[in-house]
């Protein structure tokens, strides 16, 4: 089914920037939507139920599983984290664009089922550079971000099967490179493309 509203999807070994990015592409974009996921992992920091994620028990996960309620599930770090079919439905139907920040195996599940889904893979300059970002976040433990770093290996060989790839060295420029994602793909099915609609009519491809 098309729907009115676009699906992105970001992902990144962990520590590369998306969520940054993504809060960043939110605050200049008011027509782009996160969508909260569910995880099994414990909050960290001052993340709150319902904001940065909604922090289920295994049971709730199991639960959700065996109904249906997730477009895409994965283990991630020793964790499950899901996406809600329920809310990115109908806030694509409602013509709003959404983003969804989950990694390389939420992206490729996530394709199968919305083959319009544009898939943006985040590389971070080097891996001295990923590595000092997670030390420098504070936010997790030296064996978290010794397992993070492992993974990353097995997340960066995935970069081929995205549709953009964005180097996220200088984030300015990495924001300008997310950006000019966005808008292209605004401009490319005759439903989402409300804000140029003029020049559209003008040039008879209405
Ligand atoms: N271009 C950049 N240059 C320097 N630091 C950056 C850059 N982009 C992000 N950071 C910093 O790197 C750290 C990791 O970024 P962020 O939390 O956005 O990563 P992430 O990919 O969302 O990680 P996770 O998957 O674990 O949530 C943060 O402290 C952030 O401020
Ligand atoms: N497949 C999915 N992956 C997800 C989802 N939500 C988040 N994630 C990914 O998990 C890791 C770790 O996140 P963290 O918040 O614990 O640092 C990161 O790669 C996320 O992108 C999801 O719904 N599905």
């Amino acid at each position: 089914m098309e729907y009115p509203g676009n699906l992105f999807v970001v992902a990144a070994p962990s520590g590369a920037g998306k969520s940054s990015l993504v809060k960043a592409l939110m605050e200049l974009d008011s027509g782009v939507h996160p969508s909260v996921s569910h995880t099994t992992r414990a909050p960290r920091g001052q993340e709150k139920h319902g904001r940065e994620y909604f922090f289920a028990s295994q049971q709730e996960f199991d639960a959700m599983v065996l109904a249906d309620a997730f477009v895409e599930w994965a283990n991630v770090h020793g964790q499950r984290y899901g996406t809600s079919k329920k809310m990115i439905e109908e806030r694509m139907a409602q013509g709003s664009d959404v983003v969804l920040e989950i990694d390389y195996q939420g992206a490729i599940q996530i394709k199968q089922m919305y083959a319009n889904a544009v898939l943006i893979f985040i590389l971070p300059p080097s891996w001295e550079e990923l590595r000092s970002r997670l030390e420098r976040r504070g936010e997790d433990a030296p064996d978290i971000i010794e397992l993070r770093m492992q993974n990353a290996a097995v997340e960066l060989a995935q970069a081929k099967e995205f549709d953009f790839v964005i180097i996220n060295e200088v984030f300015e420029r990495a924001l300008f490179d997310l950006k000019a994602i966005v808008h292209a793909q605004r401009l490319k099915y005759p439903a989402q493309r409300r804000a140029r609609a003029d020049t559209f009519e003008a040039l008879h491809l209405a």
